[in-house]
């Protein structure tokens, strides 16, 4: 585009350049517009300027400028733009779009400026030949319209490929005066430029100064258009590393991402889940729960019943247990029983970073249910939503949020129809004023279940698998103390695909106990290799073990004895109750102290006392465990009375050695009792261990056919038994190690996405054309420093 620039020498190049960019510009084509045609044909041009055109590349020569003459060129352009000239101070009607200035006066004071229309047609009327002028002399002017636009290189060069193409564009989009003129050849137009400056006798000594000014004024104006073009490309190229980072922002940062996702659901419709194949017959063990929840299923069956007499039913149940009890599967099945809506909220999503948000999505759950009571509404983890009211920078407006929840709770009317159910594990972090009556007044605890509701639950779900009928879900039950049903299920799924790895038909006892030791104490660790001699140990270890249990009274009847090794033991011997226990006696806990200290007496009998292991370490916790407990607590030392110490460092040192006095009393003579029966059943001892350097694993009656001298004949299987060393209690704990990343650690993908980010960055700036190669160098570096700190 040509521009008017003070370096440019005046008397030649200023009035023509700017004559051309008169042309080219839409404004002051429109202005010279104004002049000459209607008001509706302005606006016509105005439009056709800012739609695309053409941006014609052509040399001084196809202007066929080398012959105008600088007087015509000053008249030109004397008429073209009156008051604009070097010489001339420049007029302010030249600025001035009156048509504009006058809507302008009559916007503003509601009636139309006479004298403003006047002034008009008279500047109309003082310059009649401006236009005319114009016009006549371009019609043997070859210039086309070139007006600004975000045009790509490929579709201008494309335009210019074809020159009938163009004209035909030009024709749709030029002003009707400009066509005649822009639809000329170009040879013609070249001639005719010769002519021109002929006819006007442009002296031939100015006309190479005025070959020169053009010259210096198409470069200036293209050095100014390239400017133009590498600040619109910076600009382009900021504002998409900007996007770039912003879109990496997004996937990178989790909070982000929860913000993106908050926002784009502030208003998000609320979907009930009809709950029709989900009854109180899918929740086993918690028998006391389901009664509790058994009124409420027939209130919202038919809430007038109950109200009729006055009476109200508690708005809010808090289901109160540890995870995997089966809290949102009885929310469940209350709304399947009842055959209501249910409509599910995890606490988590009300906890949002925007002011407002979580208040706005508590209004919406409750107007839905509201509209489609009777209905159950669940609200998951409700301590992150009614936790105490503490303002942290991570729940800035927990606040509101629980305020609304508190008062939505509040709004409606018992009778509605709407129960609202919480679950959660921690009810002590609760909002004192979520649990106070007419919110959540009814608490109902789903426990853990015990050993019948976790034989109830192990049946329900192998129902479901195809199971050998010599299972007995009891015994597997007994030995998963403190499952939940949703480790029963998964104990149950894992025996599943266990047997579908060895090639199983179906689920035996051997699966279910597999899945049940990986679960407590981890995968099996075949690959290890044991020697012999650590081997022998460990066999006359836990064989140790199980020969106290066997021979002492009140110890726990064995459920298995192995030695391959699982997780971080070497073996072990698993102990099972023939139900929960809720009471200890003393002599059972003294029993569980022996079995405790076999491992140990094995060894020093069977090696000598300079060959005896650390391996028995976790034995002498669970002895001394049980010891000090014993003394401390349970007011079972005859020395120290029925007294308990709670906290035995601000004690007395006569009272607290007197502590130490007796548990170390009842550890020796523990000792002792362990090492009388080993003694006493040396040989049962030996063809134990001996058996478990044959076998690896021996169940319960396998243990019992050794140690009544029976031969013991058994097929080679393929192991997969386990354990941890010294389970001396009986109790079931669990060892699980789960390997996965560490903190800090970065997984392969979110590198590959690191690296495919800066890629395209890179072939982004590459694109644009940024030579400045220091430059890019210098950003890429930022953004790498960028995305380590993130
Ligand atoms: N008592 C049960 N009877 C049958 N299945 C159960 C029982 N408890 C848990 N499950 C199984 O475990 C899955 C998970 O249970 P659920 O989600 O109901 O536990 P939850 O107490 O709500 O846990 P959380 O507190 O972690 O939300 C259930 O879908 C179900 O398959
Ligand atoms: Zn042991």
């Amino acid at each position: 585009m040509f521009s008017l620039s003070s370096t440019v020498q005046p008397q030649v190049t200023v009035p023509l350049s700017h004559l051309i960019n008169a042309f080219h510009s839409p404004k002051s084509s429109s202005v010279s517009l104004s002049a000459s045609i209607s008001q509706s044909q302005h606006r016509e041009a105005a439009a056709e300027h800012e739609a695309p055109s053409t941006e014609p590349v052509l040399n001084l020569k196809d202007l066929g400028l080398s012959e105008l003459k600088v007087r015509q060129l000053d008249e030109l352009v004397d008429s073209l733009l009156p008051g604009f000239c070097t010489r001339n101070r420049v007029s302010s009607r030249w600025h001035t779009s009156y048509i504009s200035a006058q809507s302008f006066f009559e916007n503003k004071h509601g009636f139309l400026d006479i004298f403003s229309t006047l002034r008009s047609s008279c500047l109309y009327r003082q310059h009649p030949k401006t236009v005319q002028s114009i016009c006549a002399d371009l019609q043997r002017w070859p210039v086309f319209i070139q007006s600004r636009g975000f045009k790509t290189l490929k579709s201008r060069t494309r335009r210019l490929q074809s020159t009938s193409e163009r004209f035909t564009e030009t024709q749709h989009v030029a002003p009707s005066f400009v066509k005649g003129f822009l639809l000329r050849d170009r040879g013609s137009d070249v001639e005719s430029l010769d002519k021109l400056m002929k006819t006007k006798n442009i002296p031939e000594a100015h006309q190479d100064a005025f070959k020169t000014g053009f010259a210096e004024g198409f470069l200036k104006a293209q050095a100014l258009t390239q400017k133009t073009n590498d600040s619109l490309r910076r600009t382009r190229l900021f504002l998409l590393v900007l996007l770039l980072l912003g879109i990496y922002g997004l996937l990178k940062n989790p909070f982000l991402s929860v913000r993106f996702r908050t926002t784009t659901g502030l208003d998000s419709a609320v979907d009930p889940v009809q709950m029709k194949n989900v009854t109180f017959e899918h929740v086993k063990g918690v028998e006391e729960a389901k009664q509790e929840l058994q009124e409420v299923v027939e209130f919202l069956k038919n809430p007038q019943k109950f109200t009729v007499l006055g009476g109200k039913l508690p708005k809010g149940i808090l289901l109160v247990g540890p995870p995997g009890t089966g809290k949102t599967l009885l929310a469940r099945a209350v709304a399947g029983e009842a055959d209501v809506p249910f409509y599910y909220a995890s606490g988590s999503e009300f906890d949002e970073m925007f002011v407002g948000v979580g208040a706005s999505r508590i209004r919406n759950l409750f107007r839905e249910a509201k509209a489609n009571a009777p209905c159950v509404i669940f609200i998951d983890e409700l301590d992150s939503v009614g936790g105490k009211r503490i303002e942290s920078p991570m729940h800035p407006y927990s606040r509101q949020t629980i305020n609304q929840l508190l008062a939505e709770m509040d709004g409606f009317k018992p009778n509605e129809g709407v129960i609202i159910i919480g679950a959660t594990n921690f009810p002590e972090a609760l909002d004192n004023a979520l649990i106070r009556p007419g919110r959540f007044d009814m608490q109902v605890t789903v426990p853990r279940p015990d050993v019948k509701g976790r034989t109830e639950i192990l049946k329900w779900y192998l129902n479901k698998i195809k199971f050998d009928q010599s299972v007995d879900p009891e015994i597997i039950a007994r030995g998963t103390v403190g499952f939940s049903g949703a480790e029963l299920e998964n104990l149950v799924n894992q025996a599943a695909l266990k047997a579908a790895v060895d090639g199983k038909d179906m689920v035996t006892m051997k699966e279910l106990e597999f899945s049940k030791d990986k679960i407590l104490m981890g995968p099996e660790r075949r690959s290890v290799e044991i020697d012999n001699k650590n081997k022998t140990i460990t066999a006359y270890h836990e064989s140790g073990h199980a020969i106290i249990a066997y021979y002492t009274k009140d110890a726990m009847p064995i459920n298995k004895a192995t030695i391959m090794p699982r997780g971080p033991t070497l073996g072990h011997v698993s102990l099972l109750p023939e139900n929960d226990r809720w009471n200890e006696t003393r002599s059972q806990l003294l029993a569980q102290m022996d079995v405790s200290m076999g491992g140990r007496v094995a060894e020093e009998l069977i090696f000598g006392t300079d060959h005896i292991t650390t391996g028995a370490s976790s034995d002498f916790d669970n002895a001394t465990k049980i010891a000090k407990r014993m003394v401390t607590r349970f007011g079972m030392s005859e020395k120290l009375g029925v007294m308990t110490y709670s906290d035995t460092g601000k004690l007395s040192p006569e009272t607290q050695s007197a502590i130490e006095q007796e548990i170390r009393i009842l550890l020796r003579d523990s000792y002792e009792r362990a090492k009388n029966i080993l003694k006493t059943h040396a040989k049962e001892h030996k063809n134990l261990a001996e058996a478990l350097l044959t076998y690896e694993t021996l169940d319960a009656k396998e243990i019992q056919i050794v140690l009544e001298g029976k031969k013991l004949e058994l097929n080679f299987t393929d192991g997969g038994e386990c354990g941890h060393r010294g389970a001396g209690t009986g109790r079931t704990e669990s060892l699980v190690f789960i390997p996965g990343p560490q903190r800090g650690e970065v997984s392969w993908w979110e590198d590959t996405r690191v690296f495919s980010f800066l890629f395209f960055l890179f072939f982004f700036l590459k694109h644009l054309g940024l030579s400045d190669l220091p430059r890019v160098t210098h950003t890429v570096k930022e953004v790498l420093s960028f995305s380590d700190q993130i």
